[in-house]
């Protein structure tokens, strides 16, 4: 057993609200009608999305922190919160040739928090209703 430095996993969750449509180009409207059911509805619909951030680094001797939350936060605030609250993510570039379901939503922020110099992302997961949830680890 290595007497290293200890490394740390460590979550934060951040919210925001955006509107979005499945819908997929490619298909003609009765084939997204019965892909996407309700969630076709062209008029859209929003949610309250919930972001949780899974990263990891060693404990700094001195500060006793893998890095400090309130980097990371305003590192959030620019990028992600920033990008996507009370948007319609149906016409932001991210989704402009890809449909904006919470899977292809969760690679997109992986892209984002990866940016994050300061400690190693390991998982990203993304609620969009009470009852869905989906879980990015950077897997290709
Ligand atoms: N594989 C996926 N399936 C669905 C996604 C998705 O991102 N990936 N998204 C949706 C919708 O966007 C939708 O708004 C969720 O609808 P639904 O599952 O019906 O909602 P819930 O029952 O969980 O919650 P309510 O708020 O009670 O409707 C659909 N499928
Ligand atoms: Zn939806």
């Amino acid at each position: 057993m290595s007497a290293g430095t200890p490394i740390a996993h460590f979550g934060r969750r951040y919210h925001f609200s955006a509107s979005h449509r499945l819908h997929c180009g490619e298909l003609s409207a009765e084939r997204n009608r019965e892909v996407f059911g309700k969630c076709n509805n062209p008029f859209g619909h929003g949610h309250n999305y919930v972001v949780e951030v899974l990263l990891a680094g060693p404990i700094d001797a001195a500060t006793g922190m893998v890095t400090n939350l309130a980097d990371l936060d305003a590192f959030a605030g620019q990028e992600l919160l920033a990008r996507f609250d009370h948007q319609n993510l149906n016409l932001l570039p991210e989704f402009a040739s890809q449909v904006s379901t919470t899977e292809n939503l969760a690679v997109e922020i992986w892209k984002l928090f990866q940016g994050y110099r300061h400690a190693t992302l390991k998982k990203v997961r993304v609620e969009e209703t009470g009852n869905n949830s989906f879980e990015y680890f950077g897997e290709r």
